[in-house]
């Protein structure tokens, strides 16, 4: 019997979790407790309708923007998600090939299990692309210190220092039964071996390296005087924080909640975007992640004030499938 095609981010969610064992399925998908946040971030694209205006010249569309110097294909990128690894054994290295093949830039974890010097020239072996280096405050300043120039070297444009994850959030089902990165899979970022990676549970890994002790005045001078790259800030759901990425001369922020998987009952990523991009417009980029899942999802953020979107699960599932 013949399959049916994928046609959807929905139908390619189906696929992969008919395919991924229940842990990584679980890991990929829950968010936090009770979930509210993950769901509500795709919810909150269905409360909008949009209203056309008709007999336009659609003949001839144009959805490139500018990102880092160079256009993007249309106003979407992937965001960084750690442990690729656990969705196809090539991993970071086929998302930034497929980046690369639709125009469009990639974030690369800290998590990553492979390299960013191996994920920026497996992308650009296909087509020029840039990504941007995600990165924890972590209590091993030094290590931190050669993620950032290692970045640097390997072309990357900018650090995304994910703000929302002192420690990681609390998912029922990673505690339920104890999640554990897959054997085999390292963390070349970190400089963390398969072996090292095994030897504690991902919950304690993750409160040895991130610094809960992180601060505005303590980051974001020190990685200025570090760096040339970007700084964008990474979790931010308030005004008044765009504010302060103002203040401290930051280059972006990216409007997210870690797609639910941190601190649940925070507010759908799009509910809280109108409010941010008030205070962002025109004096700090302003883009957005969490539940986007289609081109009028993409669309519904523009016109409420993103000016590009970022998604982690629905490359996940794609991964997965292919
Ligand atoms: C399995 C998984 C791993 C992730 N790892 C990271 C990470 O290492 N660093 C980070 O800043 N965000 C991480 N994220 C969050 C994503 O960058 C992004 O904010 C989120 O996935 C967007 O929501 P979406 O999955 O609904 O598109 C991860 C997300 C998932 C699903
Ligand atoms: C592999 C660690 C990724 C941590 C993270 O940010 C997440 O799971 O959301």
């Amino acid at each position: 019997m013949a399959t049916d095609k994928i046609v959807s981010i929905a139908d390619l969610q189906a696929a992969a979790s008919k395919i991924l064992p229940s842990s990584t399925r679980e890991f990929f998908n829950s968010g936090a407790t009770d979930q509210v946040t993950v769901h509500e971030n795709s919810a909150a694209y269905r409360k909008y309708r949009i209203l056309p205006r008709v007999l336009k010249d659609v003949s001839n569309v144009n959805t490139t923007i500018p990102l880092f110097g160079r256009d993007i294909a249309f106003p979407l990128c992937v965001s960084p998600a750690g442990l690729q690894g656990m969705a196809h054994p090539d991993g970071e290295l086929a998302t930034s090939r497929a980046c690369a093949k639709y125009g469009i830039n990639m974030g690369v974890s800290s998590y990553a299990n492979h390299s960013v010097e191996q994920i920026t020239t497996a992308g650009n072996e296909v087509a020029p692309i840039h990504h941007v280096m995600q990165l924890y405050s972590m209590k091993d300043r030094e290590k931190e210190k050669r993620i950032i120039r290692r970045a640097e070297a390997a072309g990357c444009k900018a650090i995304f220092l994910t703000a929302d994850s002192p420690v990681l959030g609390v998912r029922y089902n990673e505690v339920r039964k104890t999640f554990q990165p897959p054997a085999g899979l390292a963390y070349p970022m970190m400089e963390k071996t398969s072996e090292q990676i095994q030897q504690q549970s991902h919950d304690d890994g993750f409160k040895s390296f991130n610094d809960d002790s992180h601060s505005w005045a303590r980051e974001i001078p020190w990685l200025r005087s570090l760096t040339k790259m970007e700084i964008w800030i990474k979790g931010i759901l308030t005004p008044e924080d765009v504010e302060t990425a103002i203040e401290y001369g930051c280059d972006g922020v990216i409007i997210s909640n870690h797609g639910g998987r941190q601190l649940d009952e925070t507010p759908a990523t799009l509910d809280v975007l109108p409010a941010c991009a008030k205070v962002a417009r025109g004096r700090i980029r302003i883009h957005i992640d969490g539940g986007i899942r289609s081109g009028n999802d993409i669309f519904k953020a523009l016109a409420l004030g993103a000016e590009c979107c970022w998604v982690g699960r629905p490359m996940l599932w794609g991964l997965a499938v292919s």
